[in-house]
């Protein structure tokens, strides 16, 4: 087991920035790829499809950042691993072309998409008895609390759901405070959380019962000290580490 090292919204932002830099030059587009494939990796390690019976449907809600994007991806890893991904992405970011792409590559796998085109009326859509997970990328490292329509609504939702329907969160439980926690009353309590890079602090809040995983393995050992941080142990080509 590693030793648990979180850096705060503002590190992981300069983190972003520099691993996007002029010295190391990532697109977010390949950070995003391996982000959302560690996501879908930790779902068939928790959820493997032969012990999940008949249930294949995974429900993925994407924010309007990167959190969201991570999401999208996740969404088409999981299709291409047997799943039956379903994506409510409300608020879709059209000036960026990549994330239209993204919707596109969904839709060439046949995973729908949903949205203001179809009145919004995700909870229609879930079948919580054939629902392995609710996937949380709504908000990652930059959210700001508090929370905006419709998401205030939307969260409240997912909370209403929680009990019967495992919630898998990307990065940041969307909702929380990055450095601080849950400030909001309902919140989401994730079954998994998968941190990106490094935990973020208010992975601490996690419930003793929830299962933690960072992924997103895409920094040398180097940069990882240089943050402050050990390196995470990752196995073999596993994309994911259990915490
Ligand atoms: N280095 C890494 O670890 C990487 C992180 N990625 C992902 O990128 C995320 C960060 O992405 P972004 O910086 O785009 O930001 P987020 O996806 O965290 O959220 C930004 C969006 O949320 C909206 N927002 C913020 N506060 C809000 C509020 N109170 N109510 C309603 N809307 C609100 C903003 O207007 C903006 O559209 C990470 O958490 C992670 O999931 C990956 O995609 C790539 C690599
Ligand atoms: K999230």
């Amino acid at each position: 087991m590693s030793t648990l090292k979180a850096v705060s919204s503002k590190l992981a932002a300069e983190i972003d920035k520099e691993l996007m830099g002029p010295s190391i030059g990532f697109t977010l587009q390949q950070l995003m790829e391996l982000a959302g494939l560690s996501v879908a990796e930790a779902i068939n390690r928790e959820f493997p499809l032969k012990s999940a019976g008949e249930k294949k449907n995974v429900f993925i809600l994407a924010g309007p950042g990167n959190n969201g994007g991570d999401g999208l991806v996740c969404a088409r890893h999981l299709k291409l691993f047997g799943y039956n991904p379903i994506v409510y992405y409300p608020k879709r970011t059209e000036k960026v072309e990549f994330y239209k792409q993204l919707v596109n590559q969904l839709s060439f796998f046949k995973v729908p998409v949903l949205g203001p085109e179809n009145n919004d009326n995700w909870l229609e859509y879930l079948k919580a008895d054939k629902t392995v997970c609710i996937v949380d990328a709504l908000f990652g490292f930059s959210f700001k609390p508090p929370l905006r329509e419709p998401f205030a609504t939307i969260i409240k939702e997912v909370c209403d759901l929680q009990d019967k329907v495992p919630v898998v969160t990307v990065d940041v439980p969307s909702g929380w405070d990055v450095d601080d926690g849950p400030v909001s009353e309902p919140h989401i309590i994730p079954k998994i959380l998968v941190s990106l890079t490094v935990p973020k602090p208010c992975s601490q809040f996690l419930q003793k019962s929830s299962v933690h995983y960072v992924g997103g393995r895409f920094i040398a050992p180097e940069f990882a000290r240089k943050y402050g941080f050990e390196p995470f142990e990752y196995q073999s080509c596993d994309q994911i580490l259990k915490l």
